[in-house]
């Protein structure tokens, strides 16, 4: 029997949210992280786009398709917040992040952080960039069994060193900073959510406490003698009216910064990979591509000519989301697609999920590419139906420096290398928390030059 989440104000022509919530607290919560495509197909079949279930200790709300999403993520009324919603997972590692402030805050902190993402700094990140992309990809072994996405990851950290921090730190400093990091990020997925010694929660607040004061220390010079980094774009940044951030400001933000840029564009790249060593004829045809641009290191200008590379990125996000789920807390009583959302729900937008809904993608599990082209654009058929961005005032910031990285990366691997994966293997793509390979992509790498 489906069970209704709050009756509709009386008077009101509202449906109520209909759900199958589960035993209370716990719910459908661990068949949700395991298989969430076949979950959210038989919620959508049995209840439609809006539905309950309690989803890691919480009533949950989950709006399926397009509409739904922007219904929820443009918040015209202002009725959705980001700061409750995404503070309950990330909030004592990330706090005052720019993602988990709200409303008037959100938008003068955002207009200040644009500074930091104009075209003239992107082409500076960008240069900045090249030198230790060449050093990472040309330190690769190559070898059977070379783990993609534990490489990548690495290269995005060593490289986040350099365009974010834009610090010189020796091995043994970056590896404290980076575990530090990688410390904080993974505490916001702990089941023992209490600081007990040992545990990830207590690891993740003494990773914050590193990570603050390592900004801290190197505040003053970034301040006093600038830089091509984002810590330095940050500490410059000020809008036209005069408005800049404060020192707390700017750790907070580059803390958050850095778990953003992260963990997503690694997802990114080792899915490309992935599909890449799945269908040759494509990793053929981007690799030709990067050959006709005669550039090892890709100047900003060159990005563009990378077209089918631009398409594999896309699909890369639509196939595997890196932000699987937008929560948001609705902290006045409003509706989605005449449902009864009562104040205090978090909802959530799955676009995991809904970049595989059949109602939008023609065969969504297939790897197509071609489905973003000019002559295609499947994507087109709502604004939407691709969000692995986002959308509305919390749009990701830094979406055109993720695809400048990303495309950056691999040019220059697909120049010095070609992988492949054994006939038949199929990744065990592990969605308990950020979507990554649960055998860290096992491929066989070989050097080109
Ligand atoms: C493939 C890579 C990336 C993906 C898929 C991605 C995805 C997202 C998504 C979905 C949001 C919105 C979250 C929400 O509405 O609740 C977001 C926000 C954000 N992202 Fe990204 N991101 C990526 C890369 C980056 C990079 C490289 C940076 C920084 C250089 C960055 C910085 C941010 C920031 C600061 C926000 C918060 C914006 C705000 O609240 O106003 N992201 N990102």
């Amino acid at each position: 029997m489906p069970s209704i989440l709050a009756p509709p104000p009386e008077g009101s022509d509202l449906k109520p949210v209909l759900g199958d919530p589960g035993v209370p607290l716990i719910g459908h919560t661990l068949q949700t992280m395991r298989d969430p495509f076949g979950i959210a197909r038989n919620r959508y079949l049995r209840f439609g786009p809006v539905s309950w279930g309690w989803l890691l200790g919480r009533r949950t709300v989950t709006v399926q398709g397009p509409e739904a999403a922007e219904t929820v993520l443009v918040n015209k009324d202002k009725a959705f917040a980001n700061g409750p919603a995404w503070t309950y997972y990330i909030g004592p590692f990330f706090t005052r992040g720019i993602m988990l402030l709200d409303f008037e805050e959100h938008l003068h902190h955002r207009r200040i952080m644009q500074q930091a993402f104009t075209r003239p700094k992107l082409r500076a990140y960008m240069e900045a960039m090249g030198p230790g992309i060449e050093r990472g990809v040309g330190s690769w072994t190559p070898g059977d069994g070379w783990r993609f996405y534990d490489h990548i990851k690495q290269l995005t950290l060593d490289l986040a060193t350099d365009v974010f921090m834009g610090v010189e730190l020796d091995r043994s400093e970056a590896d404290r900073i980076n575990g530090a990091f990688i410390d904080a990020v993974r505490a916001g997925t702990a089941y023992v959510r209490f600081p007990v010694p040992g545990l990830r929660w207590h690891k993740g607040l003494r990773a914050r406490r590193v990570l603050e004061e390592f900004f801290r220390g190197h505040l003053p010079a970034k301040r006093s003698r600038g830089g091509d980094d984002l810590f330095a774009a940050l500490c410059q940044a000020e809008t036209d009216d005069g408005h800049r951030f404060t020192d707390d400001d700017v750790v907070n933000h580059m803390i958050f910064a850095l778990m953003a840029a992260h963990d997503t564009s690694t997802i990114t790249m080792t899915t490309m990979a992935y599909y890449l060593a799945r269908h040759p004829e494509w990793q053929d045809r981007v690799r030709e591509e990067s050959r006709a641009l005669g550039r090892r290191v890709p100047e900003f200008a060159d990005l563009d000519a990378l077209a089918s590379l631009d398409l594999v990125m896309k699909e890369a996000m639509r196939l595997v989301s890196p932000v699987p789920a937008l929560p948001r807390r609705a902290v006045k009583d409003t509706s989605v697609l005449g449902h009864h959302i009562p104040a205090g729900s978090t909802v959530v937008v799955p676009t995991l999920t809904n970049h595989r809904m059949p109602e939008v993608w023609k065969d969504p599990e297939r790897f197509d590419p071609e489905r973003f082209a000019e002559h295609r654009r499947e994507d087109k058929v709502h604004k939407y139906a691709w969000a692995p961005f986002g959308g509305g005032a919390h749009k990701c910031i830094g979406m055109h420096f993720a695809g400048m990285q990303i495309k950056a990366v691999f040019h220059q691997i697909l120049l010095t290398h070609r992988w492949s994966v054994p006939d038949g293997y199929e990744w065990p793509l592990d969605t308990t928390s950020l979507p990554s390979p649960a055998d860290g992509l096992p491929v066989r790498l070989e050097r080109l030059s």
